[in-house]
């Protein structure tokens, strides 16, 4: 199959080269004309474990190409697959220009029989809106429109995609089920074919359902840490009930990225435009935006509640491991709070520090951890980066001016952190202060000797 694939980002760029590499003949299109350049030098403008050895593999296979030109990529396409940003406009609804564009600019060189794939997660209603506007532009009806929302995760986006675990397409004729269909084949998915705006909706219903999980855990999270509870536990004993299952129910600062957050606010928009009131995706919402704040209570009840001037060491800044994504990352409120409080910040990623530059300016980054946790009075956890496992325990006390650690993401031990002395916070876990057993043993150990100097 002959394929072009529109927008060269997360989606669009790991959706190309895994078609590619199941055999299909992909020219990706962006109007990002840096983007291309260095795509077509082989160069992978994003961080996605994988992905530059695929397209390599792929160009070098003939298989693969880049152009800023969507007529050179629409020529002899079976189909067009648009998977441009739709960024949230101010009032949470989803922005539609870069679709409309797209759509518009097909129009101007379509052939006929075009099959074109919205695979944006876009609101109901906008693939007629994607028909009728290339139809306006290219004055006939010769072509059709399908959806096919794309579910990969960042960081995952490979393995997401060559292994879906199902593909929703939604389609108006049976030529457009045949062509996805002999699309998604190889990947050996579930298909549930539905209507245009079953598969829309499909898109906006899973993320708020994803994010409703997280939300829920971080709320009996926090209800956890008034009644002595343990939430890693609980998440364990609730998540073995198939009915409930054990995924997405990790409690920590909230959830981030270029997805839930824009997806849940575009859903409460599209269920305000059908007239109805959405109630549990605002509150989702509202728990996930004080969630994100917690870490800083937490750092103020650990400092004395008071930050100004306190040395704050921020470990992980992208919105989860694995990506340099920075996008609605948890770190983007916490910082400003922090600057609020007066707190001197030095962050560290071992990946997103551009993108850092970018969102947060003026941002103090360190080069290592243990740059970032230098004299630090206390060290915020925001990302759970493999690499922090790694981190020594002696060493950071060793680093830090106070051994404190607030763990946004439960990544720590609690009793190996009570073991090598440290005040330690995480997430709907009880705290532990090793520091007091430390002088609790301390003081044990003098009573001890006293007790048996005076009793002789
Ligand atoms: N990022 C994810 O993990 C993810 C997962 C599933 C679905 N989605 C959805 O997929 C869509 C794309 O997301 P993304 O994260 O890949 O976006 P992105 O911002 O990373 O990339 C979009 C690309 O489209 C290009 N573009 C914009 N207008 C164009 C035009 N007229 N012609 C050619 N190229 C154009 C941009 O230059 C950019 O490179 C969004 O609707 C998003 O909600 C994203
Ligand atoms: O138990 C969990 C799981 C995730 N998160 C957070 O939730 C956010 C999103 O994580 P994840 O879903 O892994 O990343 P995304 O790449 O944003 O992927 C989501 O958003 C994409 C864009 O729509 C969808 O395609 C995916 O199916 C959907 O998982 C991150 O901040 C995570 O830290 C938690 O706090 N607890």
């Amino acid at each position: 199959m002959k394929l072009c694939v529109i927008g060269t980002g997360y989606v669009g760029l790991v959706s190309g080269v895994c078609y590619s590499h199941i055999g299909h003949e992909v020219v990706c299109v962006d109007r990002d004309q840096e983007k291309i350049k260095r795509l077509s030098q082989g160069e992978v403008p994003i961080f996605e474990p994988g992905l530059e050895d695929m397209l390599a593999s792929n160009m070098a296979a003939g298989r693969l190409s880049f152009t800023t030109r969507l007529s050179d990529g629409l020529a002899g396409a079976d189909a067009a697959i648009i998977a441009v940003g739709t960024p949230a406009r101010a009032d949470g609804s989803a922005n539609l220009d870069y679709v409309e564009a797209v759509a518009k600019e097909i129009g101007s060189c379509i052939t006929a029989g075009l099959v074109v794939i919205t695979k944006s997660t876009v609101p109901v209603g906008t693939n007629r809106k994607v028909k009728n506007w290339i139809a306006e532009t290219c004055g006939h009806e010769d072509f059709e429109v399908a959806s096919c929302p794309e579910f990969l995760r960042e960081g995952t986006a490979i393995a997401d995609t060559l292994e879906m675990e199902r593909a929703v397409i939604g389609v108006e004729s049976v030529n457009a089920e045949r062509l996805l269909r002999d699309l998604h084949k190889p990947f050996q998915t579930t298909i549930v074919t539905c209507n245009l705006e079953t598969a829309e909706m499909a898109k906006y219903a899973a993320n708020a359902f994803l994010a409703t999980k997280i939300s829920f855990i971080n709320e009996v999270a926090n209800v956890c840490e008034q009644v002595g509870a343990d939430v890693t536990s609980l998440a364990e004993a609730i998540g073995l009930d198939h009915r409930i299952g054990r995924h997405f129910l990790k409690a920590g600062i909230g959830y981030g990225g270029s997805c839930f957050p824009k997806d849940t606010q575009a859903f409460i928009r599209v269920a305000q435009q059908a007239g109805y009131d959405l109630q549990i995706v605002p509150a989702v919402e509202r728990v996930n935006a004080a969630q994100r704040l917690t870490v800083v209570h937490k750092l103020k009840t650990a400092l004395g509640h008071n930050l100004a001037g306190k040395q704050i060491a921020m470990l992980g800044l992208a919105f989860k491991p694995n990506t340099d994504d920075m996008r609605a990352a948890p770190a983007l409120d916490v910082y400003p709070a922090l600057e609020r409080e007066q707190a001197n910040t030095v962050a560290f990623d071992p990946i997103a520090t551009e993108q850092a530059k970018a969102a947060l300016p003026g941002i103090q980054l360190a080069n290592t951890w243990q740059q970032a946790v230098k004299d630090a009075d206390a060290v915020l956890l925001l990302t759970d980066w493999e690499t922090f496992k790694d981190i020594s325990l002696p060493e950071l006390k060793k680093l830090t001016k106070q051994p404190i650690v607030i763990d946004g993401r439960n990544m720590f031990d609690p009793k190996e952190m009570e073991m090598h002395g440290f005040y330690y916070d995480s997430v709907g876990r009880p705290v532990v202060d090793g520091r007091l057993e430390r002088i609790r043993e301390w003081e044990d150990l003098v009573l001890g000797v006293y007790d048996r100097f005076a009793n002789g």
